[in-house]
């Protein structure tokens, strides 16, 4: 298999931060000015990690975790500690500016347009900061006005827009010096779940149609369910995880509920006034568990890497005639929940 052109190289990425220590009592204030002690923060420890060209990649933690101070130092904003960093092999802290032209950053929480301006007129200063030629931004700003549907609110002002609508000029904005790589951090925050689909549906457009290599943070594990095919956890500034959404279900190993709704009566295969939840060892020395039978409805858990939906279905139908049968996959938010 051909091995994709490495766009982000982060090697043994380090920041450590040094804070005064701010003392107590009285004259507190002065004492902390004088006595110079400082504590140590370490952010981000020894974090390796290479993202390929067009990868959609998810980079989440709980707060505090080490995820702005790692965009940071993507972007060039913070030096680190030490370490390397290489997007699309430049370095973003010697090379700020070759960096920034390849790069477009997209915030949630704040935007990058003027707020009292139609958002065409944003659009024309940031193509003259960014030094786009008058042609390129006519023919990109053509496509991004299709793709994310700018044209309605093409000449209100930002401060007009709603929330969703601020979200596609933003993106738009920050693809307009059509940057290799994108950093989108909480892109769909406060968005009501219509405009928050609309989102989704236009980053995996950049993502697949335009190549972009996407970096997403977020809080939102639906965003990265549903739009990175790679995750990666940080915890007290570690990589705690690197892979895969499936290989993480699997890795974690919750299990699938399944409930089954029987036609008149069924015969569990259980000694009589047995105390759920009890293990059932099938063939093979696989298990799955009922955890609860009550009325026409019996509730089992399986690990469904290790017990085939197809086994569950047969086992079942052994015990009485099979009404209704449901699947519940694991929540990812209780995955994530394990690994942080
Ligand atoms: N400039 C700074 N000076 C001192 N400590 C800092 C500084 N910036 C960040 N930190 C600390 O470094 C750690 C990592 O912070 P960071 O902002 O990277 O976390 P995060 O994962 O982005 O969190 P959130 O999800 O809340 O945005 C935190 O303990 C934070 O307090």
């Amino acid at each position: 298999m051909q091995q994709a052109q490495a766009m982000i190289e982060v090697k043994g990425l380090n920041k450590q931060f040094r804070t005064p220590v701010v003392k107590e009592g009285r004259f507190a204030g002065l004492r902390t000015l004088f006595t110079r002690e400082y504590r140590l923060k370490e952010a981000v420890k020894d974090i390796n990690f290479t993202i390929g060209k067009g990868e959609f990649v998810g980079y989440i933690g709980p707060n505090g975790a080490g995820k702005s101070t790692t965009i940071k130092m993507l972007t060039g904003i913070l030096h680190p500690s030490s370490g390397e960093v290489k997007i699309n092999g430049i370095n973003p802290h010697k090379q700020r500016r070759q960096v920034a032209k390849r790069l477009g950053v997209v915030f949630g929480q704040r935007s990058q347009l003027w707020w009292d301006l139609p958002v065409k007129d944003s659009y024309d200063i940031l193509a003259h900061m960014y030094k786009v030629a008058p042609a390129d931004k006519e023919k990109r700003l053509a496509e991004l006005g299709e793709l994310l549907e700018l044209k309605e609110f093409w000449l209100t002002p930002v401060r007009k827009l709603s929330l969703g609508q601020r979200m596609r000029a933003d993106i738009a904005a920050s693809m307009l010096h059509d940057p290799d790589v994108l950093f989108l951090d909480e892109p769909t925050i406060g968005l009501d779940v219509t405009a928050k689909r609309s989102i989704r549906g236009f980053l995996k457009r950049l993502n697949h149609e335009y190549e972009k290599t996407i970096l997403l943070t977020t809080h939102d594990m639906d965003d990265i369910e549903q739009l990175c095919e790679r995750v990666m956890v940080i915890n007290h500034g570690e990589l705690s995880y690197e892979g895969t959404i499936p290989h993480l279900r699997d890795k974690i190993g919750l299990p699938t509920v399944i409930r089954i709704a029987f036609h008149g009566d069924y015969r569990l295969p259980v000694p009589e006034g047995c105390l759920f939840p009890a293990e059932l060892v099938l063939d093979g020395d696989q298990t799955f568990r009922i955890v609860e039978a009550g009325g026409q409805e019996v509730r089992i858990e399986a690990n469904r890497q290790q017990v085939k939906a197809m086994d569950i279905l047969r086992i079942v139908s052994d015990w009485g005639e099979v009404a209704d049968i449901h699947m519940e996959e694991p929540d990812f938010e209780d995955i994530i929940h394990r690994v942080y």
